[in-house]
């Protein structure tokens, strides 16, 4: 196997034309060389198979079970760094992609205990239920495919079974303190964090209205003193984040994103075939 070999987990569900197999153990790695749709750029059409091998050098079904891989992806941020305007770019272009938004799972308004300084404490984590979000967390890792259903994303119909976007399911949490609930810390199979600074986040924020409005002075006197509180507890509590500045374009922070999840994804295969490719 050539060291700068690209095996790109997307494509499984395929049926491979083989014209390069090279075997270890039960592994056989195949490449495949007809073209296909450019759903996902840039990368070599080259994919793993574990499995028996097949008897003549032919074709080979890559099948769910064959490759089946479950991605959790954070995005965090400060709030207004442009969380959910990422997260929907990443949801058009990812296969089979659910998303779970921390905004969903805030405790109703009179839930939330008001602090000395008379303001509602919004931003802190015991004003979200977050043993409720972890449980949505849950289903999702049991049963992705079920839950894209309840959840109204669409699954590739089983008549389109051999389409590469059965292989891979991939679930976004996006919010504001996703690395601050020690029992979720290991869930994110990759974590990012958008931050901006203060001027612009202040000015971004006052042209939101939230379910319930922000009062004169939430921004100066809560909003951005817990937030420089929860940043720090992160960034001690919390490793492998990698951060993104969120004065760059919308497109430039989702290209990089993107890119960075591709990579990943091509590396935890590799590896995944590299321990067994004795
Ligand atoms: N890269 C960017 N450059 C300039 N403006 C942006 C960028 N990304 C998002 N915005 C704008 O900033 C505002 C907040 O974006 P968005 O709702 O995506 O942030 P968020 O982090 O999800 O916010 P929150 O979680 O606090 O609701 C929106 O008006 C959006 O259009
Ligand atoms: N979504 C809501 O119900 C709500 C209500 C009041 C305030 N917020 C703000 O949302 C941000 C996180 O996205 C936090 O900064 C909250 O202040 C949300």
């Amino acid at each position: 196997m050539k060291s700068d070999t690209m095996l790109n987990p997307l494509y499984a569900g395929l049926r491979y034309s083989i014209n390069e197999v090279v075997k270890g153990g039960n592994i056989l790695l195949v490449r495949k060389r007809k073209e296909r749709r450019e759903k996902y750029l840039s990368f070599d059409r080259e994919v793993a198979y574990r499995g028996s091998l097949p008897s003549d050098n032919t074709n080979v079904l890559l099948t769910d079970q064959d490759i089946i891989m479950k991605l959790i992806i954070g995005i965090g941020g400060v709030t207004n760094g442009g969380k959910t305007t990422l997260t929907n770019k990443l949801m058009q272009a990812l296969p089979n992609c659910c998303v779970i938004h921390q905004d969903d799972f805030f405790k109703k308004p009179d839930q939330i205990e008001v602090g000395e300084d008379g303001f509602r404490q919004w931003d802190v984590i015991t004003s979200l239920d977050m043993e409720a979000m972890v449980n949505t967390i849950k289903g999702w890792q049991e049963n992705p495919v079920k839950f894209a259903r309840s959840h109204g994303v669409s699954v590739t119909p089983k008549a389109e079974e051999q389409e590469p976007d059965n292989a891979i399911h991939i679930l976004i949490v996006e919010g504001f303190l996703l690395y601050n609930y020690q029992h979720i810390l290991d869930v994110y199979d990759q974590r990012y964090y958008i931050a901006i600074p203060k001027e612009e986040c202040k000015r971004r924020r006052s042209t939101r209205t939230y379910t319930v409005p922000d009062p004169p002075g939430l921004f100066e006197g809560h909003v951005w003193p817990m937030y420089l509180k929860h940043r720090k507890e992160m960034e001690n509590n919390c490793n492998g984040i990698e951060y993104l500045d969120g004065l760059k374009s919308k497109e430039e922070i989702y290209n990089q994103v993107y890119e960075s999840i591709h990579n990943n994804l091509l590396n935890r295969f590799i590896g995944k075939i590299s321990t067994q490719y004795v």
